[in-house]
């Protein structure tokens, strides 16, 4: 487990995706309570929990939202941002980070 409080960081990254003209309109219809939910969830799992991650998969999710790489960039440079701005050492951002690079081919369009 590298970081146990990921409320405050995914709250912090809501809010840079919500002032974001790039990506925001990926999440403009968005149920955003669930959207917290799963992406906190996902993110605790991430990290060597202890937490299950019980939502649908990445290729499910992200299927048809025609995400390309430039968006997956930025959406990966606003949650440094929000690690930023929680503080996150960045020993432990890399880790996370990482371990989000691994998603790529399971997000980026399909
Ligand atoms: C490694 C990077 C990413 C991870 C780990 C990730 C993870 C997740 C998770 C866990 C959820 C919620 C799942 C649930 O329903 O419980 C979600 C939903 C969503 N993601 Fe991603 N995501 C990533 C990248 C992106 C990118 C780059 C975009 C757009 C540019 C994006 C757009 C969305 C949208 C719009 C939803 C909400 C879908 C809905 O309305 O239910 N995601 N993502």
């Amino acid at each position: 487990m590298y970081y146990k409080d990921q409320q405050p960081l995914v709250d912090s990254f809501i809010y840079q995706i919500g002032n974001d003209r790039q990506v925001f309109h990926y999440f403009e219809h968005s149920n955003i309570t669930h959207f917290r939910q799963g992406f906190i969830s996902h993110l605790c799992a991430l990290t060597n929990g202890p937490c299950e991650y019980k939502g649908d998969s990445m290729v499910a999710i992200h299927t048809g939202m025609n995400i390309n790489e430039k968006d997956f960039n930025h959406v990966v440079d606003l949650l440094i941002n929000a690690m930023d701005e929680q503080s996150i050492p960045h020993p432990v951002q890399n880790k996370i980070i990482s371990k989000m690079a691994l998603l790529r081919s399971n997000i980026i369009k399909m």
